[in-house]
């Protein structure tokens, strides 16, 4: 892999989309000031939903060499985003100096279809994260969120059994299990980059210890470590692990480890067993495993 940091530099303008603006004026900076500039992205995480994508994102953050972009970015899934061009694009990130990487995260890129393509012709050499979980987890805490997002919109909602089964079987369906297929989402992400660009996170291992996970990730960005893991301590009050960082205490905001919605025993066996082949088919194809349920 090509080193990445100046994310624009590896001539990202292969097709410009049709409203971009030249490829000069996309791969450059819009504006600059004491040598920082707005680059194209070195990494994206692309998914999953639910992941853990922000934990991952605040994490690498820590990094001295790293700057993100603070909110999802929704620039290849999103086609008013994206008639924008990469000029648009670039403008949503971060200001960084020459040397530092910059990363975005949009969880909504990994089940796009049309989504690999696009991120190839922006930089074939940019290096992907996806950042998995137990699909049946993931698939709860995806229904979680809708449901708290219609509650406090104050709109009509089915409980999970409803949407998740029917006439007592597996509905396949149903939009929160098909994001959870994971292999189908990665098969698409296979046509176009090879394997060794994708890093997978282990989402369950980064709630339990964030620490060896953000190494992998240095490594697989080729970061010199600087991570540490004095930067991470456990907060009892909010169930997880919170950040530490030049004598700041930072904990990710509420929508991030709710408690779940109910499912009973019953449905979750169900899903379970529903989800022991697409599971298999993704260990195969990422050459490890992960033990789900
Ligand atoms: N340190 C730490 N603090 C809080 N939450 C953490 C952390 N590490 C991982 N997680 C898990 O991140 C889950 C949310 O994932 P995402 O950020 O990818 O969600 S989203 O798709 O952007 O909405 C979120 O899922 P839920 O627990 O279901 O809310 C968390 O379990």
């Amino acid at each position: 892999l090509r080193d990445l940091r100046s994310g624009g530099s590896v001539s990202p303008l292969h097709s410009p989309p049709p409203s971009s603006s030249s490829p000069s004026s996309a791969s450059s900076s819009s504006s600059s000031y004491n040598a920082t500039q707005q680059r194209l992205p070195g990494a994206i995480i692309i998914g999953v939903r639910k992941g853990g994508t922000r934990a991952l994102l605040e994490m690498l953050n820590l990094h001295p060499d790293v700057e993100v972009a603070k909110a999802e970015v929704h620039y290849f899934n999103v086609e008013e985003h994206f008639r924008r061009g990469l000029a648009w694009y670039r403008a949503q990130m971060p200001f960084t100096l020459p040397g530092q990487l910059t990363v975005e995260k949009t969880p909504g890129y990994f089940a796009a279809p049309q989504v690999p393509v696009r991120v190839w012709d922006m930089n074939p050499a940019v290096r992907l994260l996806l950042i998995v979980r137990d699909p049946a987890e993931r698939l709860v805490s995806d229904y979680t969120q809708v449901l708290h997002n219609r509650l406090t919109q104050h709109k009509p909602y089915q409980p999970l059994e409803e949407l998740l089964l029917h006439k007592g079987h597996i509905n396949h369906g149903y939009k929160a299990l098909q994001r959870s297929l994971y292999h189908l989402h990665l098969a698409r992400w296979l046509e176009v980059f090879p394997l060794e660009q994708i890093h997978v996170v282990d989402g369950d291992a980064l709630i339990r210890d964030p620490f060896p996970e953000l190494r992998k990730a240095e490594r697989f960005l080729d970061l010199p470590p600087r991570i540490n893991p004095s930067n991470f301590y456990f907060n009892t009050t909010k169930g997880f692990y919170c950040l530490l960082s030049a004598g700041h205490d930072k904990c990710l905001d509420e929508s991030k480890g709710r408690p779940h919605a109910p499912l009973s025993t019953q449905a979750l066996k169900k899903l379970c067993r529903f989800f022991r082949k697409p599971n298999k088919r993704f260990f195969e194809m990422v050459g490890r495993s992960f033990s789900w349920c």
